[in-house]
């Protein structure tokens, strides 16, 4: 143990859930590897050209020899030409997955509608890509089918201690009696074929649950397909999700293979279910009841063998009460829900993040002389609050470790926004004057005083909560009228109300510490 990370004395119980996936390679890689299997020399030359700075790339000129290497190697992704010297694309495709069920393939076309590639995508293909490659579609590309590896096959491994942060394993740290409770959940409800509803605020780790889930799951050998929901427009989404028919709208130039389809015998993790469209959110509760959709544009109904994992950050019954989020599908998803507790209300977790971060930052950033942190500041950012969860204490201590020029990490190595405001005294600064109206000047001379480094982001925010909960306590707690008032969408207030921690009872209270 390094330093000044002291555990904290709280129980070590090392007989909780423990739950440890094989990993797939116990080697800690730092470059991900990439296969090239085509028989032309430009395309060979070119990825290795374009793609060098994000993947060691290796190259085949033959299926025989791309396989070989395949069955010799680590790739997390593969590019295949889909028609070679020596076999169909598609049956090299058939004996990758043979192989490695989990490896996304991006196949290469010559025209952008193939349906060999169209036929290998419904069978579980990552994409296709035709050619002549355009070198910025290309890296995208290559870059989500990577990241798509990388979530699906670093095991989660589920830890009460941290014994083991030297494991190329995404460790899931906890011991704080909700945290048991979360890992007991995981191991519950894991091998249930059911859907799963992930439940916590932002930085919580519901994309490290749904992960556990899936790889403690039955499916865990078939594909894991992630959907950022809020990250797409509504009609792209419902296209990215069910597929399209070509012409089914301007731009639809063939027809697409959507996740549902794509993902059939495995495992689709939908984040941010609460930002869909009604007509999405209706197809999405047809797939859950009976496992049938149609694509976009289409009339033939499909049917798919899809567990889905969702997550939100969402309050889904507000929105349900709301009309903007359907009764039925909230019922629908909530059956097994997985709740992940905010780090505040589980501090006692801190100093075992504090020492996983740490480990891995020095490994990342070279430093192995770094002894730690000091007691004293193991302190502070145990009191700190975390508005943003367990991302902003990772982040914390990367900056930490990544400044730092001495062994041990003192209170003056911290930021200061963890050092300002603890979640002891945060109630008689920024908040309280906020709940009380004090005003703006206040605060200000608060900040200055205290040496604020981030005082326009407070001052904003400060300014922002009071608006909102002022034009709330205005129209009663009536969110349509309050976003027109405020001239922002109702999405945009909901996530206000969220992150500022608001509370619409009869009055409309802001919750210390927000
Ligand atoms: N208990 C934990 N142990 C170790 N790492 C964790 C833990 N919880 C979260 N993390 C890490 O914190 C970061 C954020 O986690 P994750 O992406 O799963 O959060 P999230 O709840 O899905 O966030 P969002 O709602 O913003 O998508 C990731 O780097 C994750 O690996």
């Amino acid at each position: 143990m390094s330093a000044g990370v002291v555990n904290p004395p709280q129980e070590r119980n090392k007989s909780a859930t423990r739950l440890r996936p094989q990993p797939q390679s116990s080697e800690y890689k730092t470059m991900p590897s990439l296969l090239v299997i085509d028989d032309d020399r430009l395309v060979c030359a070119l990825t290795r050209k374009s793609l060098g700075s994000i993947a060691d790339v290796e190259t085949a000129a033959t299926a025989a020899e791309g396989l070989e290497k395949l069955r010799a190697g680590d790739f997390d992704a593969v590019l295949l030409d889909i028609q070679l010297p020596d076999q169909n694309g598609l049956a090299v495709y058939c004996e990758i997955r043979e192989h490695d069920r989990r490896i996304p393939v991006i196949f290469m076309t010559i025209e952008a509608a193939s349906n060999t590639a169209i036929e290998a995508m419904q069978l579980g293909a990552f994409d296709y890509i035709a050619k002549p490659l355009a070198v910025d579609p290309l890296r995208d590309l290559v870059e989500k089918a990577i990241e798509q590896r990388q979530i699906s096959s670093v095991p989660v491994a589920i830890s009460a201690d941290d014994e083991n942060s030297d494991t190329s394993a995404e460790l899931f740290i906890g011991r704080s009696p909700a945290m048991l409770d979360v890992f007991k959940a995981i191991g519950k409800v894991a091998k249930q074929d059911v859907p799963i509803l992930v439940r916590g605020e932002s930085g919580t780790g519901k994309e490290l649950v749904a992960r556990a889930l899936y790889q403690y799951s039955r499916r865990s050998d078939e594909i894991f397909l992630a959907v950022n929901c809020a990250a797409l427009p509504d009609n792209l989404l419902e296209s990215e999700l069910f597929g399209h028919e070509k012409g089914a709208f301007t731009g639809a130039e063939s027809r697409r293979i959507g996740k549902f389809e794509q993902c059939n015998g495995g495992t689709l993790f939908l984040d941010e279910i609460g930002d869909m469209a009604p007509s999405v959110q209706a197809k999405v509760l047809r797939v859950l009841q009976d496992q049938r959709f149609e694509r976009v544009g289409g009339n033939k109904e499909l049917k798919t063998d899809v567990r889905i994992i969702a997550a939100t950050n969402r309050p889904l019954e507000r929105m349900v009460e709301d009309g903007d989020y359907r009764e039925d599908l909230l019922y629908r998803l909530n059956g097994v829900t997985i709740e992940l507790p905010p780090l505040r209300d589980r501090l006692s977790d801190v100093p075992s993040l504090i020492q996983f971060f740490l480990s891995r930052a020095k490994r990342e950033f070279s430093k192995p002389d770094l002894e730690g942190l000091s007691p004293d500041a193991v302190d502070l950012l145990t009191a700190y609050d975390w508005p943003g969860n367990v991302r902003q204490l990772r982040a914390v201590i990367r900056r930490c470790v990544l400044d730092t020029v001495m062994p041990v990490i003192t209170p003056d190595g911290l930021p200061r926004e963890v050092t300002g405001v603890t979640a002891r005294n945060r109630a008689t600064t920024a908040t309280q004057a906020a709940v009380a109206g004090a005003g703006l000047p206040v605060l200000v001379r608060e900040l200055l005083d205290k040496g604020s480094t981030n005082l326009y982001a407070e001052a904003t925010q400060y300014m922002e909560r009071y608006v909102i909960a002022e034009v709330l306590r205005e129209t009663n707690g009536n969110q349509s009228q309050a976003a027109e008032i405020l001239g922002i969408t109702r999405g945009k207030l909901r996530d206000r109300i969220t992150s500022f921690r608001i509370v619409l009872k009869n009055d409309v209270e802001v919750e210390a510490g927000a």
